[in-house]
Order: structure tokens, then C-alpha cells, then sequence
């Protein structure tokens, strides 16, 4: 059975009174930083002088170079790009990290896949909100939290289980549930979880659906508010209560659809083709190509973000949006 951590399985004096140095104030650096700050601990950031500096300090943070932070703290948070820690780590935080201190992440995938090797002297865990940073904050500030996953990687102080479960306190994730797992489990079913479903899969299943209606001669309005706009209010009632409130709440033409539609859709060719982005992950062969597409500076990257970005559907979405007054602040 998966260990399962709230509030009252903390002990808060484990960072009290340390300092904890959170790198990067990106969407996970200002999410967790406002949430530990917010909860009494003592946060500082490390950074580079540019916008996120200027935006920290406005935020009423001390502000200081990577190195820096990385030398006044206790327990160190790497929250800057994956894709940027192992050079960081190697220039600026590496040297400063000292016997006793503790090194953490929110995503596994410099110490899986072998970028980032700390000294053993230290402790190494992982606090990984399950939850895009602004959600972080926002359920923080409304007296919850998203819930996280702990991992210990190195444990040298003994301390470093309790240590991971007060920084998760400290942003909110024990008033939801913290799980216990490990760097490979939570880097490879991260990775999967953001290809082949969250992000990879559902804009794949909303772009193929809007071609297939405006291929057909439907206006793109109504495809964009059919597959795009409602899948929100669907996916909605799924977190809340699973297929079957979802199904609940849909009309029983829809749900016969739903049960024998859906499968011809997502069928064995989608059950293979997850398997191989799997094994892509489990065995680093995405790993490897994501670390060598930073180094030629992201063609692939580039060229896929904009093809999507000057997608019809993109166009009509705001075109839509900006017609509904619930979008106003949200541009
Ligand atoms: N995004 C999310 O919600 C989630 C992310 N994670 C993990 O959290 C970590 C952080 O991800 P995320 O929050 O998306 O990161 P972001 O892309 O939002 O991080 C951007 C921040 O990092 C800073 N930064 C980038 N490069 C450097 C550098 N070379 N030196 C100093 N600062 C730098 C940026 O500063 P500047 O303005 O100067 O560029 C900015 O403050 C990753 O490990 C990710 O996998 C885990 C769960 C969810
Ligand atoms: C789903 C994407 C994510 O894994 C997240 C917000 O949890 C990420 O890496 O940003
Ligand atoms: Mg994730
Ligand atoms: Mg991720």
C-alpha cells in the first residue's frame, strides 16, 4: 500500500529554522516560494538578473545570484527548467553544496536520467506538486492545497523524510495528500502522464477532432466550442467524481456514444503507440533526444510550438473567447 502523509504526520520543526533557497521563480519557483513564504519559513531565491529577479523582489523576497542563495541555504529547491538545472547545478550550486545540506526537486529527471550526481554527503529529495505551479498558489490561497509526491533519493542526515514533508506542508500539499514514491517512478510516469495524456494526448484528441468537423464543412466556431470549450466543463466533473459522476451528468444518447464510440477512437493502435512512449522514457531514449535538442538551441521544438500556435483553432479560440465575459481576465 502506497504511503499516504497530511498535516498531522509533520513535523514542522524539521525547516523551522532553516533557510531554504528556491531557484527559479518560474511557475513552480513563485507557487511554492508565495506558499512557504506564506506559512511562516524563511525563503530566499536564487536567480540571474532579468524579469523573474525584478518580479521576486516585488514580491517581497530576497533576491540573490544562484550561488549565492545556493550558499546561504539550508535545503536548496531546484525550480528552474530541467533542461537548464545540470549546467547550474555544475556552476553554481554544485560547489555550494555543502556536507548536511539537503538538495531538492520537484520532477526526477537530472537525478534519473543521471544529469545532476550529488555528493554523497548530502540529503537528496524530491516534493513534486501534482499540479501546474499557478494551481500551487491559487489552492494555497484558498486554504487548500494540490496534492504532491515525496522521494528520497539520498537519506545521509536521517532526517530527510521529514524534512520533505514539511517543505510539503510548507506549500499547501498536506492539507490535500502527499505520497511517498521513488525518482525513477515519479520521473517516468510524470513523463508519460504529460505525452500521452495531459498535454501530448488531449491536444492531439481536441486538434484531430476540430480538423475532422471543419474538414467537414462545420463552422470552426462550432467545432472549437464543441470539442475544445466543453471538454473543460467534461473533464471537470471527471476529477470531481470520476467516469461515472461525469456519466451522471451527460445524457444517456451521449453516454451510449461515449461507451462505444470512444473505444474505436482510443483503440490498439493508441495502446501501442503509449507502450512506445513509454519505453522511450523507461529506457531514455526521450531523455537523450530532449538533451540534444537544447544543445542545437530547439529546432524541433520551435517549429512544433509554432505550427500549433498558428493553428485555426487558436485563432477561433480567442476569437470566442474574448465574446464571453468569463475570459476577461484570463487573456
Ligand atoms: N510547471 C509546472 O507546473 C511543474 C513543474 N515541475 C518541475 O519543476 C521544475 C521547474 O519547472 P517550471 O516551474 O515549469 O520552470 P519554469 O520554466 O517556469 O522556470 C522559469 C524560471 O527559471 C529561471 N531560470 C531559467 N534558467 C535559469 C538559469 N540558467 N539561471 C537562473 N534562473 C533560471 C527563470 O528566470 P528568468 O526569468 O531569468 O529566465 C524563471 O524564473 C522542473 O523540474 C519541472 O519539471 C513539476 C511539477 C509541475
Ligand atoms: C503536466 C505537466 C507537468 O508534468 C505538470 C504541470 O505536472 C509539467 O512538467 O509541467
Ligand atoms: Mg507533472
Ligand atoms: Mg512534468
Amino acid at each position: 500500500m502506497i504511503q499516504k502523509y497530511y498535516d498531522n504526520d509533520v513535523d514542522p520543526s524539521a525547516i523551522a529554522k532553516k533557510t531554504i533557497a528556491v531557484i527559479g521563480y518560474g511557475s513552480q519557483g513563485r507557487g511554492q516560494a508565495l506558499n512557504l513564504k506564506d506559512s511562516g519559513l524563511n525563503v530566499i531565491i536564487g536567480l540571474r538578473p532579468g524579469k523573474s529577479w525584478d518580479l521576486a523582489k516585488s514580491e517581497g523576497f530576497q533576491v540573490y545570484e544562484v550561488a549565492e542563495a545556493a550558499k546561504k541555504a539550508d535545503v536548496i529547491q531546484i525550480l528552474i527548467p530541467d533542461e537548464n538545472q545540470a549546467a547550474v547545478y555544475r556552476s553554481f550550486i554544485g560547489p555550494n553544496l555543502t556536507k548536511g545540506k539537503v538538495l531538492m526537486f520537484s520532477h526526477g529527471f537530472n537525478i534519473h536520467y543521471g544529469q545532476i550526481v550529488p555528493p554523497e554527503d548530502v540529503d537528496v529529495v524530491m516534493v513534486a506538486p501534482k499540479g501546474p505551479g499557478h494551481m500551487v498558489r491559487r489552492t494555497y490561497t484558498e486554504g487548500m492545497g494540490v496534492p504532491a509526491l515525496i522521494a528520497i533519493h539520498q537519506d545521509v542526515s536521517g532526517n530527510a523524510r521529514k524534512v520533505a514533508l514539511a517543505y510539503a506542508q510548507g506549500i499547501g500539499a498536506t492539507r490535500a495528500v502527499v505520497l511517498e514514491t521513488n525518482f525513477r517512478e515519479e520521473t517516468e510516469t510524470d513523463l508519460f502522464g504529460e505525452q500521452a495524456v495531459l498535454c501530448g494526448g488531449i491536444t492531439s484528441l481536441i486538434r484531430a477532432g476540430f480538423e475532422t468537423l471543419v474538414e467537414a464543412g462545420y463552422a470552426p466556431e462550432m467545432a472549437y466550442l464543441e470539442v475544445l470549450h466543453e471538454t473543460k466543463l467534461i473533464v471537470d466533473l471527471i476529477y470531481e467524481g470520476g467516469f461515472t459522476k461525469m456519466r451522471s451528468a451527460i445524457s444517456n444518447t451521449a453516454q451510449y456514444g461515449d461507451l462505444t464510440r470512444g473505444p474505436r477512437v482510443i483503440g490498439q493502435e493508441s495502446y501501442m503507440a503509449m507502450q512506445e512512449v513509454l519505453e522511450e522514457i523507461q529506457n531514455g531514449t526521450f531523455a537523450k533526444e530532449w538533451i540534444l535538442e537544447n544543445m542545437v538551441n530547439r529546432p524541433t521544438f520551435t517549429a512544433l510550438t509554432r505550427a500549433d500556435e498558428e493553428h485555426l483553432i487558436e485563432e477561433v479560440g480567442s476569437e470566442i473567447r474574448a465574446m464571453m465575459p468569463q475570459f476577461k481576465n484570463k487573456r
